[in-house]
């Protein structure tokens, strides 16, 4: 709401209080002056404190609004860091109103007269109205105030600036959560399980309203011996109360157990969901973010959720319908020590309130730092080989330690801040209870209530104490799964930044693939261009090269064919049409990568080789065994192709991975086919096979291929340099050996194997061409290749 709307309801609020409670004071007062009521006040038969509490809140409002009006800039936020003082205050001028009622109830008729009801009334109405009118100015839209319009216009336009900087730098911009929503879309998540909740409420109303007896029957009990001295006046209400206990015992238990089930499911629906959403992310995500980060909330945090939603929601429902049935109850027995009852209450949500949100704060912290001690772990566990070769446990379990450290520096600020709550809620609880029973022992001495109601009366009240206490618990639990849950919505609401939503699927495809003026950076790097102004062309049935030195850009011009990101400038085109117009499965089909370190998945040979074609033939998978020349070695594994690899195929040597990761590119029978530094990593008896396979491969299929060892890609029908992103020449061997340029040199350098990146040259790689070829003539090697 605008800003000069609020301020002018709040004026007209504040001068309609002051008139109508100094009118209904006037006519309280009757004819003695203001002056006598200050100088004779008797707070059991003056108004004038109800008149003064209008003075504070008329204050609080005028000051606030006028401070908001003057300053519209931080106004609204200082009233705002201020709500929960005022919600004290409000309470507190309503409890005061409650107290006046029952001083005034002491003096009998004073009570029923109207001006005082009246009076009465209105200060509750208008505490309340208070805290309305200020959530009302804390809110106010500033923006539309005209005053400091300039100002905002200044400010949201570096907000837009902030945003758009975090989108580019492939930062969320974050929004501040709503418990409530959050808590609220939760629950939606749990529609279809209405009719399990029904059942679980059915059972929950059931043993709340039993419990709510209990009580009630103990002091019919007690009246029965203490009152009325008979066995019959005794045994009666015992009978009831041991079926009441049974029936409430029974549906507890049905209770508890389909609130488990409903969790449970909704625990199922939250992890498919978050993993849908996470398989549907841009690679720059999983560039920018840790797998540590990203498992934990898949694992850990939707695993909180459920568990503190249903244990909180089940504690929070039973404890809530217990409340209102001793209520009704205590409200029965008698009014006026429910009145001290309610004065207590408001004082103790304040501070579970104010605990809760703190804790909810921490909660957060926890997580994110768990996540990051996580990461280590993982990080360490699966790069196990590498921290053995370089001794590195001690300083692993170190780092694991300093984040461990971390996370319990947090759970220190949690046992704290628990203590604090917990003095705080048992020191407000036993000042509620010795003001029941001072105030319960003066209604009995002046026989305004019975013994055995005072007591049945402590009992509810007692039962009630653990009622909010347990309301109290719930919300710090609740506000804790909503933390969990907040984070797991921020990842199951994420939009990619890139839809993969191409249509095109060709039913002939050449594997024409052009780059055209690419520029590129990645989004984790969006300020160094790592492309140039990038072109050259793969035409179809020839072998294209890409060369290079370290980081010049080949593996990124891969990542753009397969899609994974977008050029900031320029296009990558396949025969012709821009590769993000194909449809997702279609490109991947047509377009198959061996990449540098090929991964496989913990399945068998055949799962691996088949991956993401779920049904193909077993002789297909043959076939692409074959060509990949990895089908003997598969035969002598120990259950031929239904051998499991092992994690990320760590069960497999370095060369029979590459061939399976071969065998799973071909079996798709590309238009392309991406070969990205395929034999690299591996001896040369590995190298060896592979290289057969490869040969084979290259001979039928449009290749581009990247390798550091430049013997491997001299008869590539074009050959194209890169350095430091731009192509720096382009051409056959022969061609770019003429230039003496920068292929010139790496071929020297390897040749004198002082190229510091790469293997020291393998002997026949150091031959000139023309007499490597004439040594190929001679001898009838099947397995070098003629491009
Ligand atoms: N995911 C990424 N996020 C940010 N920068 C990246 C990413 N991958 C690579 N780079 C950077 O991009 C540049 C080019 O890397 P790229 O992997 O394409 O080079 P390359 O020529 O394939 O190198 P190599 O031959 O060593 O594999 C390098 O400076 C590298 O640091």
């Amino acid at each position: 709401m605008r800003l000069t709307v609020v301020v002018g309801s709040i004026f007209t609020f504040v001068l309609v209080d002051n008139v109508v409670s100094t009118l209904l004071y006037v006519q309280w007062s009757g004819p003695n002056s203001f002056l006598d009521d200050i100088l004779d006040f008797d707070i059991r038969r003056s108004v004038l404190d109800l008149w003064m509490v209008l003075l504070v809140r008329s204050c609080l409002l005028f000051g606030a609004s006028v401070g908001v009006l003057m300053n519209q800039q931080d106004g609204p936020k200082r009233v705002a860091s201020l709500d929960t003082l005022v919600v004290l205050i409000g309470l507190t001028m309503l409890s005061y109103a409650l107290a006046k009622l029952l001083i005034f109830s002491e003096m009998g008729a004073l009570m029923h007269d109207p001006w005082f009801l009246s009076f009465f009334s209105w200060t509750c109405i208008s505490a309340m109205g208070s805290v309305f009118f200020w959530k009302l100015l804390s809110n106010a839209d500033v923006a539309s105030s005209g005053v400091g319009e300039r100002e905002r216009l200044v400010d949201g336009g570096e907000e837009e600036e902030r945003e758009e900087e975090g989108e580019m730098r492939g930062k969320e911009v974050k929004q501040k959560p709503n418990s409530g929503a959050t808590l609220g879309r939760l629950l939606s998540y749990c529609k279809e399980d209405t009719g399990l909740l029904s059942l679980a409420f059915f059972f929950l109303l059931l043993s709340a309203v039993c419990e709510a007896f209990i009580p009630y029957f103990t002091g019919k009990a007690i009246d029965g011996i203490v009152i009325h001295k008979s066995m019959e006046y005794f045994i009666k209400p015992m009978i009831i109360l041991t079926v009441l206990a049974l029936v409430s015992s029974v549906a507890v238990g049905f209770r508890g157990g389909v609130f488990s089930l409903t969790f449970a499911r909704l625990n199922i629906r939250l992890r498919n969901l978050l993993f849908r959403s996470l398989m549907h992310q841009e690679i720059g995500f999983f560039d920018a973010n840790h797998t540590g980060d990203i498992t934990s909330r898949l694992t850990s945090d939707t695993t909180q959720v459920s568990d503190l939603i249903s244990q909180n929601v089940n504690l929070f429902l039973r404890s809530f319908v217990k409340a209102v049935g001793f209520f009704i109850f205590m409200f029965g027995m008698s009014w006026k020590l429910s009145l001290v009852t309610i004065m207590g209450f408001p004082y103790i949500a304040v501070l579970s309130k104010l605990y809760g949100e703190y804790y909810k704060k921490l909660t957060k912290e926890v997580q994110t730092s768990l996540a990051q001690a996580n990461k280590v772990a993982e990080e360490t566990i699966s790069a196990m080989r590498t921290v053995r070769s370089f001794a590195g446990e001690d300083h692993e379990a170190k780092s694991y330690y300093a984040k461990l450290l971390e996370v319990f520096a947090l759970n220190k600020k949690q046992a704290v801040a628990y203590t604090f709550f917990m003095w705080s809620s048992c020191i407000s609880e036993l000042a509620l209870q010795v003001a029941i029973l001072f105030y319960g022992g003066h209604l009995v001495v002046t026989d305004q209530m019975s013994g055995g109601t005072l007591i049945s009366f402590v009992i509810y009240e007692l039962e009630l104490g653990e009622c909010l206490e347990s309301i109290a618990s719930v919300y710090t639990g609740l506000m804790q799964g909503v933390g969990a849950a907040e984070k797991v919505f921020e990842y199951i609401d994420r939009k990619p930044k890139r839809t993969l939503d191409g249509q095109e699927a060709p039913d002939i495809l050449q594997g024409l693939v052009e780059f055209k003026n690419v520029t590129f950076a990645y989004p984790t790097r969006p300020e160094t261009n790592v492309l140039k102004n990038v072109s050259f062309s793969v035409q179809p049935g020839e072998v294209t090269a890409l060369v290079g030195p370290s980081g010049s850009g080949k593996t990124s011009c891969v990542s753009l064919l397969e899609n994974f990101y977008t050029p900031q400038n320029g296009q990558v085109l396949l025969d012709g049409r821009p590769i993000e117009a194909y449809q997702h499965g279609y490109l991947h089909s047509k377009v198959a990568l061996v990449g540098q370190e090929p991964v496989l998945f913990a399945r068998s040979v055949q799962k691996n080789i088949a991956y993401g074609l779920p049904g193909a033939p077993a002789e297909v998978v043959v076939a692409a065994a074959r060509k990949a020349n990895a089908h003997d070695f598969i035969c002598s594994l120990s259950k031929g192709y239904d051998t499991g690899v092992g994690e990320k195929g760590t069960q497999l040597s370095g060369g029979q991975k590459q061939r399976v990761a071969i065998a799973r590119a071909l079996i798709r029978n590309p238009s392309v086919l991406i070969l990205d530094e395929a034999t690299s990593a591996l001896d040369a008896e590995s190298e060896h096979m592979v290289q057969q396979a490869l040969n084979a491969v290259m001979e039928n299929y449009t290749v581009l291929v990247i390798a550091h060892r430049l013997s491997t890609v001299q008869r590539a029908n074009t050959i194209v340099v890169l350095d430091d992103g731009v192509v720096a020449e382009q051409g056959n061997h022969d061609e770019l050996m003429d230039l003496h340029g920068l292929y010139y040199k790496l071929i020297q350098r390897q040749m004198l194997g002082s190229d510091s990146t790469t293997e020291p040259p393998r002997p026949f790689l150091e031959l000139p061409r023309h007499q490597e070829e004439d040594e190929d003539e001679s001898s009838g090697d099947e397995n070098v290749p003629r491009y």
